[in-house]
């Protein structure tokens, strides 16, 4: 008789793992679900792998995943050397003329290709482009006290959905054109939602370096409404860098996305967990059932 040794225990753990996951994969093929990649969730190339291979795992099982990269710890790193000095203002970087040359600089290059990269070493198809390509982003400015930061006024996503027919993954930096030629730099988070909206995504996942949203006792907070976050946001608990990201969070459901989460991308395998398992990962944030 066969005997059961801790090793194929493993292996039984794993086939089950791969057999739960059956109706998650018939649920998202055909998905469309936009992937928020932070800077500070990037981590180092180990952290980059595998959220490479997450990505082209996704495409393999037929979702369309598309990626909106961040960057502002490589945003600050570059001015840093150029002895720039760059001010916030509720999660948005105040961004002059000489520095939105700096911000396309780092976000369309090193950052958007190193991104690129990382999927087609995992044998996916990745296209960088900004959201100045095709006219993907046009943006009016957000506020004259930021300069070139930008909202979107209008995204056409059929330069998106022409990747998705290819079997290409589109890798987007969040920037977009004004009106009169600019260029805007816009929040990654606010970029990320935008197009999730453009495309009515099932899901848009928000990565960064906190396992989701915290409560006032500093829990991670597993389901939200856009009313809890109202609350949390006006008594202070939703802070910084949080802020665009929940705001986005409920623009995109207002635009008709499904549903966002917001997720720790330095964790493995952080987006498989959250579309192919029962346990999810993170905050989810949807409109109360009716
Ligand atoms: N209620 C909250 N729950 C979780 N994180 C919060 C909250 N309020 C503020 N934050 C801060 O928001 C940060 C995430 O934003 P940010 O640093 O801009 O991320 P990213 O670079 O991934 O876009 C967290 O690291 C945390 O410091
Ligand atoms: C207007 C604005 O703030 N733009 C951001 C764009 C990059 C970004 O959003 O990066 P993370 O997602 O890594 O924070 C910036 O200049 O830092």
């Amino acid at each position: 008789m066969r005997k059961q040794t801790a090793m194929n225990r493993d292996w039984i753990a794993t086939a089950r793992t791969l057999s739960e996951a059956l109706p998650y994969l018939q649920r998202y093929t055909g998905a469309i679900v936009v992937i928020k990649f932070g800077g500070h969730a990037m981590g180092d190339d180990a952290e980059m792998e595998s959220f490479a291979r997450d990505v082209v795992l996704m495409r393999q099982v037929g979702v369309n995943p598309v990626v909106v990269h961040g960057g502002g710890p490589m945003i600050n790193e570059m001015l840093a050397k150029l002895g720039v000095v760059s001010e916030f203002v509720k999660g948005k970087r105040v961004t002059d003329a000489a520095t939105v040359e700096v911000v396309e600089m780092v976000l369309s290059g090193r950052v958007n290709k190193r991104i690129v990269q990382a999927i087609n070493d995992q044998g996916g198809k990745a296209v960088g482009l900004s959201g100045k390509d095709a006219g993907l982003i046009v943006c009016d400015q957000t506020d004259p006290a930021l300069g070139f930061v930008g909202t979107p006024s209008e995204v056409n996503p059929l330069v998106l959905r022409q990747l998705f027919e290819a079997g290409m993954i589109p890798v987007v930096a969040p920037l977009g054109a004004g009106h009169e030629g600019e260029t805007f730099n816009i929040n990654g988070d606010t970029a990320a939602g935008a197009i999730a909206a453009a495309l009515k995504a099932d899901r848009l996942l928000l990565l960064t370096d906190v396992a989701g949203v915290k409560n006032a006792a500093g829990e991670v907070v597993t389901e939200l409404t856009p009313d809890h976050i109202r609350k949390m946001t006006a008594s202070g608990v939703i802070a910084g860098g949080m802020i665009p990201k929940t705001e986005t969070a409920l623009m995109a459901i207002e635009g008709g996305v499904r549903a966002v989460v917001i997720l720790d991308g330095r964790a493995p395998n952080a987006c498989l967990l959250e579309l192919f398992t029962d346990h999810g990962a993170g905050s989810l944030i949807r409109a109360p059932r009716p």
